[in-house]
This record gives C-alpha cells, sequence and structure tokens, in this order.
C-alpha cells in the first residue's frame, strides 16, 4: 500500500497564550498543498523503516513513521510487523509539516490495511499524541485551527486562482526555540474573519507571530519574502515556524525569479 503524504502551509499565525502543560495555545489557517512524500508499507515483513530522497535528522527508531505504528500497536496487537519505506520530498523543519503528514498518513493506512475501523475523530487523537501539527493532515482541507492545532473548523476557502511558490533556503528552524522567543498576546484582528476578506488585502491584515523573531534570526528569509512581493505575488508569508516562505501569484503567473542555487523551490499552479 503507497500513499502520498502532502504538505501544508498557514496562513496567519497568532499565539495566544502558554499553557499549564508546556505547550502554546494558538490560531492559524491550515491549507494544504500537493508538495508530497511517498510513504509505502508492506506485509507481511519483519518491523523495518528506511528512507530516501532528502535525509531524515536523527534516529530512524524516533521517525514519526514508526513512532505512529507503535502507537497503535499499543491498542491493537493484532497490526503484524511492517516494512515501512519513506521517500522524503517534502522540507524538513520548514514549517510544511513533512514529518506531520507522515505520521497521520501512517495511522490512516494503518488503519485501512488492518481493518481497525477507527473514526476521523479517533485518528485525531491519535494524530495529537504524535504532534501539534498531525491531526490537521487527518481532515487535510482548508481549516481554522486552535488549540494546539487540534480544535479544526473545516473553512470554505477557494484559493483556485492563485498558484503557490515555496521557497526552502535550507535553513532549519527549531520549533521549540521559535515559540520560546514569543511572548503571547490577543491578536490584533480575528483571523476567522479577515481569511474571508479578499486576498489582495491580506498583505495588510494576516500575519504570522514567528517572522519577527525568525527573520531576525535569519534575514535572508525577509529578502525572499520582498522578492516574492517584488515579482508580483498577491500575499506573501513564512509557513509555521519556518523556514519556508510561500507567495501566492495569480494563476499560472508565478514570477521567474532567480532564487540561489542552494533554495529548493517548489511551484503550484
Ligand atoms: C508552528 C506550527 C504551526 O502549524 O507548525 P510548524 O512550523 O512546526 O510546521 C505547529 O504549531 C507546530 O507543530 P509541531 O511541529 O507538530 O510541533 P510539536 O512536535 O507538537 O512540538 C514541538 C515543540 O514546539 C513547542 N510547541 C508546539 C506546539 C504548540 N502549540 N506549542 C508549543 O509550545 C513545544 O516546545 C514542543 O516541544
Ligand atoms: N518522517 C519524518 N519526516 C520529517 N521529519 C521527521 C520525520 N520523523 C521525525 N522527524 C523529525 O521531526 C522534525 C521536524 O520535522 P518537520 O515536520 O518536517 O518540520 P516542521 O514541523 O517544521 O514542519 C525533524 O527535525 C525530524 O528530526
Amino acid at each position: 500500500m503507497i500513499v502520498f503524504p502532502n504538505c501544508k502551509i498557514n496562513l496567519g499565525l497568532h499565539i495566544t497564550g502558554k499553557r499549564a502543560d508546556g505547550f502554546h495555545d494558538l490560531e492559524t489557517v491550515f491549507y494544504p498543498l500537493p508538495v508530497t512524500d511517498a510513504l509505502e508499507v508492506i506485509t507481511p515483513g519483519s518491523l523495518q523503516f528506511t528512507s530516501s530522497g532528502i535525509p531524515v535528522p536523527g534516529d530512524a527508531a524516533d521517525n514519526l513513521c514508526l513512532r505512529a505504528f507503535h502507537l497503535l500497536q499499543q491498542d491493537f496487537p493484532q497490526l503484524q510487523p511492517v516494512n515501512i519505506h519513506l521517500h522524503k520530498h517534502i522540507p524538513i523543519g520548514a514549517g510544511l509539516g513533512g514529518g506531520s503528514a507522515d505520521a497521520a498518513f501512517m495511522l490512516q493506512l494503518l488503519n485501512k490495511k488492518f481493518q481497525l475501523e477507527l473514526t476521523t475523530s479517533q485518528l485525531v487523537d491519535y494524530a495529537a499524541r504524535l504532534g501539534s501539527d498531525c491531526p490537521f493532515f487527518i481532515l487535510n482541507q482548508p481549516c481554522y485551527a486552535t488549540g494546539r492545532g487540534e480544535i479544526m473548523e473545516p473553512l470554505s476557502l477557494d484559493l483556485s486562482a492563485y498558484s503557490f511558490l515555496l521557497v526552502h533556503p535550507g535553513i532549519h528552524v527549531n520549533t521549540g526555540w521559535a515559540f520560546r522567543q514569543i511572548t503571547p498576546q490577543a491578536p490584533a484582528r480575528a483571523l476567522k474573519d479577515m481569511i474571508q476578506s479578499p486576498v489582495s488585502g491580506w498583505r495588510q491584515v494576516i500575519s504570522n507571530d514567528f517572522e519577527a523573531p525568525v527573520f531576525a534570526a535569519h534575514p535572508e528569509l525577509a529578502e525572499i519574502k520582498s522578492a516574492m512581493y517584488e515579482g508580483g505575488a498577491v500575499y506573501a508569508t513564512m509557513s509555521g515556524s519556518g523556514s519556508a516562505v510561500v507567495g501566492l501569484f495569480p494563476k499560472n503567473k508565478i514570477a521567474d525569479i532567480r532564487w540561489d542555487a542552494s533554495y529548493l523551490v517548489f511551484k503550484v499552479n
């Protein structure tokens, strides 16, 4: 069985409070985009994880695909050992949620393969135990999210008039560090309302709290965002805690910007 976990971008992000459990409350709009990994699971086999493509940092035993398998196996001992292969294409530590997508797709794949009959709400609960971004990928549709990101309201948000440019300059931002740079506060404007306003005005009203500290640490990112606006982007923002920057351009009119050869660049028309 093979699935293709996709990435997400955040359109607006506000850190609204620090919680007793050490996490932060936030509000954001998650939007899925078709830049994907490939995740294959074969049975029968011994429990094994291999990967190709972009190297995943850390011990293979800590990979979110294996963690998703072990999480379900605790409650469903009938899960047979599986051979897992991940081809990594989504940049890592980029604010694109690639690891979270792999974990959420793994839960769904195992649910189907072993006929566990888990409901969407049960899958969301399991996903929340693997990471704050994971529950989104169970729904995988435009959502306004609060809490740690697990309280989701699907939105009707049609961005089919736009093409998306994603630029990742290879800077890996540590999510925990990024949260520690921010003093939580109530947002000046309600994101849930602003996201329904015309995209042409988003530049003035939709912002990401992580941009100030992350751009201060990596000025190259502010330059990427400026280059997108100079190239005709209708809206540009860093995604999540970075470091990927995303630009919305009129459909099929992504500017031909000359990026540094080391950057990873993705176009979604
Ligand atoms: C910032 C966001 C926005 O969508 O995305 P990314 O930039 O990572 O893609 C998410 O909130 C990230 O979610 P995720 O990447 O799953 O984070 P987790 O693994 O749960 O947490 C990593 C660390 O970030 C901090 N953290 C995370 C989420 C949250 N609501 N409050 C936090 O304080 C904690 O220090 C935690 O130990
Ligand atoms: N399957 C996976 N893909 C990517 N990263 C993974 C995976 N499993 C574990 N990780 C760990 O999760 C961290 C964050 O990954 P990722 O989800 O890509 O970043 P972000 O939260 O910025 O979107 C990485 O540093 C990596 O060590």
